[in-house]
């Protein structure tokens, strides 16, 4: 049974695949696994120091810190930031996101019954509709909003003063931001793909509170292999449980690195960390001549949405030198052609007659 789920779940970066009741049991292991003060976030230094001396100065002068955008790649900690941030300033933290807010009177409620200094928290910031959004605007920055009261020939315009808080946005595709919008955050912090080195302190830490009995071996193994993105080596490590304690040798569980590598391959990931979903983007391209060759036809070909591909699988791709993105579409590396095991075709010569 255990097998079953992991080769169903097989190199899907996802949880929507995972059964109702796995991924409840997941979900539930990931709030006990969320950092909860800036000393348990393991890496990002840069940003957690920038992050520190905002809110100590904020501290200092009395106010809420400025308004915070997040963006990188799923999985990296942004939410998890966001609520650092709020427990160490000990404000409340109200949190929603961009595709719930359909008008802005949902907004307008939000806004209006936040205290002072309390945290707003909307992720997938980059999705929120035009409307909402201009109405967000002011909020930022004036800390004010218009609402219209009454209808028809009756209706007016009232201003409302809100209580000072801090907005802190997170986003994975920072791109589709507006300029208007991005503008208006005083903090912008990118959070990179993480070295393997911290990833292998997250899976110990990881293993140490779910009482996992973990070789470093196999932590090593787990971390080398996670994306560089800590969602994932904590899930990946509760799974490689699974198999360590069904296929564990003398009754043990211990991961050690046969496990740990037996448990990769069985969730689809190979010996560089790429999945089932990466090898056929990749294939894809290398089959179309090694590109350019566009998202769309990427998308059609391996049968995903395109946003998915660029947001969970293309950034990872082209931070490990996998995939070149050009404007004409994305072109494959020698990298690429070595990892699958291609010969590149190389264009025919031109003869030259002399
Ligand atoms: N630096 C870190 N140290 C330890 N654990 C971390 C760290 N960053 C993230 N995690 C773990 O990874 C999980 C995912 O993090 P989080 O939800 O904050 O990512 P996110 O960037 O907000 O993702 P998304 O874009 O999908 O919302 C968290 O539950 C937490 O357990």
């Amino acid at each position: 049974m255990v097998l079953n789920l992991l080769s169903k779940e097989s190199g899907m970066l996802n949880e929507g695949v995972l059964s109702s009741s796995a991924a409840i049991e997941d979900s539930n292991l990931d709030l006990t696994l969320r950092p909860k003060r800036f000393n348990d976030f393991i890496g990002q230094d840069r940003i957690k120091e920038n992050l520190h001396i905002y809110i100590k100065a904020a501290k200092k002068r009395g106010e809420p810190i400025d308004h915070v955008l997040f963006s990188g790649p799923p999985g990296l900690g942004k939410t998890t930031l966001s609520q650092i941030i709020a427990s160490e300033t000990n404000t409340a933290i109200r949190t929603t996101s961009g595709p719930i807010l359909d008008k802005p009177a949902d907004l307008a409620g939000i806004l209006t019954n936040l205290q002072q200094g309390e945290i707003l928290f909307i992720d997938e910031i980059h999705r929120l509709n035009t409307n909402v959004e201009e109405y967000l605007y002011s909020a930022m920055e004036d800390f004010s909003i218009d609402i219209i009261i009454d209808q028809g020939q009756k209706a007016r315009s009232v201003k409302i003063n809100l209580q000072r808080f801090t907005l802190i946005g997170a986003t994975t595709r920072e791109g589709l931001l507006t300029a208007p919008l991005r503008s208006r955050f005083g903090v912008l912090e990118k959070l990179e793909f993480y070295p393997w080195e911290d990833l292998y302190k997250i899976v110990c830490n990881s293993a140490r509170k779910l009482a996992i009995p973990i070789e470093v071996k196999g932590a090593e193994a787990i971390a080398k292999r996670s994306r560089g993105t800590p969602r994932i080596a904590n899930r990946f490590l509760r799974r490689i449980r699974d198999v360590a304690q069904v296929l564990g040798e003398d009754g043990k569980d211990v991961i050690d690195e046969k496990i740990a590598l037996r448990g990769l391959e069985m969730l689809g990931v190979d010996e560089n960390g790429l999945c089932e979903m990466d090898r056929k983007i990749l294939q894809t391209v290398v089959k179309s001549g090694g590109g350019p060759i566009g998202l769309k036809t990427i998308a059609v070909s391996v049968n995903e949405q395109e946003d998915t591909i660029e947001e969970v699988y293309e950034s990872f791709l082209i931070q490990r030198g996998y995939l070149e993105k050009t404007p004409r579409g994305r072109i494959a590396t020698k990298q690429t052609y070595e990892h699958l095991g291609v010969h590149k075709q190389m264009p025919a010569q031109k003869k030259i007659f002399q």
